[in-house]
């Protein structure tokens, strides 16, 4: 054990507020990491030195807080001394952090960048870069695997927190293909945003951060508008032939918007991908395809497994010839997350997604300490959805590819019951079992204006702008109760639904 921690600090705002308060000074290359019970929050305020949280730096004497069951870990490479509001169930100082492997990881991928910049700006490379660099200078586009509670979004976290970090103006792409996570949206969805400031950990719930999808656009931390997709699961075996083709949607969605951004491109892409991808067991065999279907639709020339021997070779023999394949170590910090966690956390960020994050301060601090002045921490911010009432034909809702409900019997004979995973069908709020009390829908981008263009299996390719839950269903009357976060009125509009409840 390395640092020290200092009793009550009677002097501090805190305490002398009645909470509970202490100092905890950190050795260089240590980490403080701490986890919290529901219904608790913790603030940690640097008092001196440097740290940063899964590599985004905290400014000095800012109070940073945590809410929603959120893990985490501050680390310093200098040494500091921090302050502690709350009681988290654990903490402790930890020397052995493997950052040094993740900050050479970030180097080799900062020369990537670097060098693909060259190239953009037509400047020749340093003499040095010559003999390093073997064909066209790309940049980094990565893709990370490991299996379950291996530290993925944190590695990805890290990595993209450093380029951002680096005063170049990099704009790294970050891309999330779990859809147990939902990244910036709802779960149930893969995303991808381009991101200029560092990514906040505040809460398991907003994992990656807030954005304008569900916050306008004054209280989220930064404009982020991420381009989302639905698969509408939050386990990928429950539909993979529709999440391939989802993934490579996003990656040819990301691809046109970096077309236009060469600056943008050299910056790279970091993927994180669900554990599934890394377990092999015959229930998923899929997860090869998925594993390409990445590599293709993102171009990925670095693959990183976190913690993982056989997952490494395997890659090494599939990919080694063409991609560079690094294995990097699992951090000791990496919280176990059982299944009763992860529903929970799914319902904070459904939650989330319509109220917004509130973190109320810790046990025996007024909530005003949280939202003094400029004491307020960018992320707690409230939302307040509108709920509204539609007529059944107001909206199309589709659901894809789920057996029909009509039982075999009432089949002609010799038809196969069986609907094409792909098959988007129309749902019929009006019938019992459409099983749209308390479904979670994604709200469908305008399909293409010239119908000419347009094809059966369209919905499947349009992307998401927002989402919304069915929290009442008048079948009688035909109307339907709506909750959402965002304004504009949804007639006409095309909704899908998936398997994802809300729960209040
Ligand atoms: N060094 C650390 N100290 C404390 N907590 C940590 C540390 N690193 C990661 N965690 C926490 O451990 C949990 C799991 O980490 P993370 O989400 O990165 O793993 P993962 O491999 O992406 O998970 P999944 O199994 O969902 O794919 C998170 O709550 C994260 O904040």
């Amino acid at each position: 054990m390395s640092g020290r921690q200092h009793a009550e600090e009677p002097q501090s705002e805190a305490a002398s507020a009645g909470a509970r308060s202490r100092e905890w000074v950190l050795e260089p290359e240590t980490e403080y990491r701490f986890e919290l019970d529901p219904g608790t929050s913790l603030i940690i305020k640097l008092v001196c030195g440097h740290a940063e949280i899964f590599g985004a730096e905290l400014a000095e004497g800012k109070p940073y807080a945590f809410g929603s069951e959120c893990k985490g870990a501050v680390y310093t490479w200098q040494g500091c001394t921090l302050e502690v509001i709350g009681q988290p169930s654990t903490e402790y100082i930890s020397e052995e952090t493997p950052m040094s492997a993740y900050a050479n990881v970030h180097m080799a991928l900062e020369r990537m960048r670097v060098r693909a910049l060259r190239v953009v700006h037509g400047s020749p490379p340093s003499s040095n870069e010559e003999s390093e660099s073997d064909g066209d200078p790309m940049p980094p586009r990565v893709l990370v695997l490991g299996p379950e509670n291996s530290g993925k979004t944190t590695v990805c976290k890290i990595l993209t927190n450093y380029a951002v970090r680096m005063g170049q103006g990099w704009s790294p792409m970050f891309v999330n293909v779990d859809p147990s996570e939902g990244g910036w949206a709802m779960p149930g969805a893969i995303s991808a945003a381009s991101l200029d400031s560092p990514i906040q950990s505040s809460s398991p719930a907003s994992t990656l951060g807030s954005t304008a999808t569900s916050a306008p656009m004054h209280i989220s931390s930064n404009s982020l508008v991420p381009i989302t997709y639905w698969y509408g699961h939050a386990e990928t075996r429950r539909n993979p032939l529709l999440l391939d083709r989802l993934i490579r949607n996003l990656g040819e969605n990301v691809a046109e918007r970096l077309d236009n951004d060469a600056e943008g491109r050299a910056s790279g892409i970091i993927i994180d991908t669900p554990s599934s991808f890394a377990a092999s067991s015959a229930a998923n065999d899929h997860r090869q395809t998925l594993i390409k279907a990445c590599v293709d639709a993102f171009g990925i020339n670095v693959i990183l497994v976190v913690g993982h021997e056989k997952l490494n070779v395997e890659m090494q023999r599939a990919y080694g010839n063409r991609i560079t394949v690094v294995k990097i170590p699992k951090s000791g910090g990496v919280v176990e997350l059982d299944a009763g966690y992860r529903e929970r956390v799914r319902k904070y960020q459904m939650h989330n997604y319509m109220y917004g994050e509130v973190i109320e301060a810790p046990a025996g601090l007024g909530a005003g300490y949280l939202q003094a002045g400029e004491q307020t921490p960018d992320l707690t911010h409230r939302l307040a959805p509108s709920s509204s009432q539609v007529a059944f034909g107001d909206l199309t809702i589709y659901r894809i590819g789920e057996e029909t409900m009509a039982p075999t019997s009432a089949l002609p004979i010799g038809a196969a019951r069986v609907v094409s995973e792909m098959q988007p069908l129309l749902v019929d709020p009006g019938q019992p079992g459409s099983a749209l009390y308390n479904a979670v829908l994604a709200l469908l981008a305008p399909p293409n204006p010239d119908e000419s263009e347009r094809y059966d299996e369209e919905v499947l390719d349009l992307p998401v702008i927002g989402f919304l839950v069915v929290t009442q269903l008048d079948i009688p009357n035909r109307r339907m109760t709506i909750l959402t976060p965002s304004q504009g009125s949804l007639t006409g509009r095309t909704a899908i639904m998936g398997s994802l409840e809300w729960q209040e």
